[in-house]
């Protein structure tokens, strides 16, 4: 791959300041000239336009790493199958980028730099078109509902079945869309490791103002239909047989429980502890399975964390400081998710008593965290789904 980085890293330079004008423009632009695919967006464009740059700087940054960069294209290429892209919307997208770029950095623009971001697209969409060509697992799946369990005021655990067999690694996240809300995508981690029958569980808490949250926990019910886009995530259970530290805040609990269960079923016998961190003691929505959990895996400890209540009776603290309270954890593995502030605190106290990096794992993927403060995430569904909705409704 030899593209001239140094002239697209300039000119992004130049537009990454004014990203949501810039943005603007190129969807702008690219409904101008292709109406047909504003439908395939949410009526509310934020997330999509934030998203745009999300992407454009991930991929500037990766520019001198060509694996890296080879690497999240085709995942993106992969995942965008389930809006129904196709090579032609590639190029109508690649026009609208070349002519955003153009405008928002003629201050500098030459024909190198043009040939440069011509030629970087051209490469970048061609291993998303050629990523998506080679995927044999479906682009979407359709899940049946076949449990919903309110477990505290905001939060729910869905069971769900999907139509066809969905394979993932514990730790990773799936995009769901309800009939509610068509096209738009919120990404939830699966919460448990692969089970013989298929299923999935999800934990959500319904978060003011998530509109797909909000649907899945106050009006979902068993033998609704969901859409399940394909899992990713780079969080996997650990290869070592080294003791395991796990720091879950709230509904964070949930992809480190699909690597418990995971790394239980695998017959390996680390001592595994668990800090599950809550706010109220009310919030401990999942303490009945994890007790049950332990009861069948001695080398299991589970730990409440409750961090704003005064009266609880237990361990009460945040859980950076109560991380840090233990004598050491520098031998162990450990897995951290949940809020990005408490994630972001408690890798931070990890670090600086000497617990390696590589050993570290959190669920890193920046879009995944906006996806989760900002539920409207992008674009997309698959026609069927929708007319399957409309009849049902
Ligand atoms: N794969 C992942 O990484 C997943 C992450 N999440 C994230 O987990 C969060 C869960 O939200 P809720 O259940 O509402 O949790 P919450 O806001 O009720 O907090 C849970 C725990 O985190 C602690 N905490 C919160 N903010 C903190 C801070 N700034 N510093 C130190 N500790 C802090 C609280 O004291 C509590 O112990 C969401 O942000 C969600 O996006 C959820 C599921 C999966």
């Amino acid at each position: 791959m030899s593209l001239n980085a140094r002239l697209i890293k300039e000119s992004f330079a130049l537009v990454e300041p004014v990203a949501g004008r810039a943005s603007a423009y190129f969807y702008g632009l690219l409904f101008a000239h292709r109406p047909s695919l504003r439908g395939m967006f949410p009526p509310d464009m934020a997330a999509p336009r934030g998203r745009l740059f999300d992407v454009l700087r991930r991929v500037v940054r990766e520019l001198d790493s060509p694996e890296g960069l080879t690497s999240y294209l085709a995942g993106l290429g992969r995942d965008q199958r389930r809006y129904g892209f196709s090579p032609e919307h590639h190029t109508a997208a690649g026009a609208a980028l070349l002519a955003t770029m153009r405008r928002f950095a003629a201050r500098i623009w030459t024909e190198e730099t043009e040939a440069a971001w011509s030629e970087a697209y051209a490469m970048a969409s061609r291993i998303m078109i050629d990523a998506a060509a080679a995927e044999t697992t479906p682009p979407w799946w359709l899940a049946e509902v076949t449990g919903h369990e309110a477990r505290c005021r905001d939060i729910a655990v869905l069971t769900l079945r999907p139509s066809q067999r969905m394979d993932f690694v514990p730790g990773q996240h799936v995009p769901v869309q309800t009939a509610r809300w068509p096209r738009v995508w919120r990404r939830f981690s699966i919460a448990n490791a692969p089970r013989a029958d298929g299923t999935l569980r999800l934990h959500v808490r319904a978060v003011p103002g998530g509109w797909v949250s909000s649907a899945l926990v106050r009006h979902t019910r068993p033998g609704d239909q969901l859409l399940l886009g394909p899992p990713a995530g780079t969080m996997a259970p650990p290869e070592s047989d080294r003791d395991l530290l796990c720091v879950a805040g709230g509904t964070g609990l949930a992809p480190i429980k699909a690597v418990m269960e995971h790394v239980i079923a695998s017959g390996r016998r680390p001592n595994i502890h668990l800090l599950f961190g809550v706010r109220h003691a009310g919030d401990l929505y999942d303490m009945p399975d994890l007790t049950r959990l332990a009861a069948g895996f001695p080398w299991l400890r589970v730990l409440p964390v409750v961090s704003d209540d005064p009266a609880y009776q237990g361990l009460r603290g945040r859980l950076p400081d109560v991380v840090d309270a233990f004598p050491s954890w520098t031998g162990h593995e450990v897995y951290v998710c949940g809020p990005p502030p408490m994630v972001d605190a408690t890798v931070r106290r990890l670090r600086r008593s000497g617990v390696p990096l590589a050993r570290i794992h959190r669920d890193a993927d920046p879009e995944r965290d906006r996806d989760r403060s900002d539920p409207t995430e992008t674009a997309g569904t698959p026609d069927r789904f929708l007319a399957g909705f409309e009849s049902k409704t």
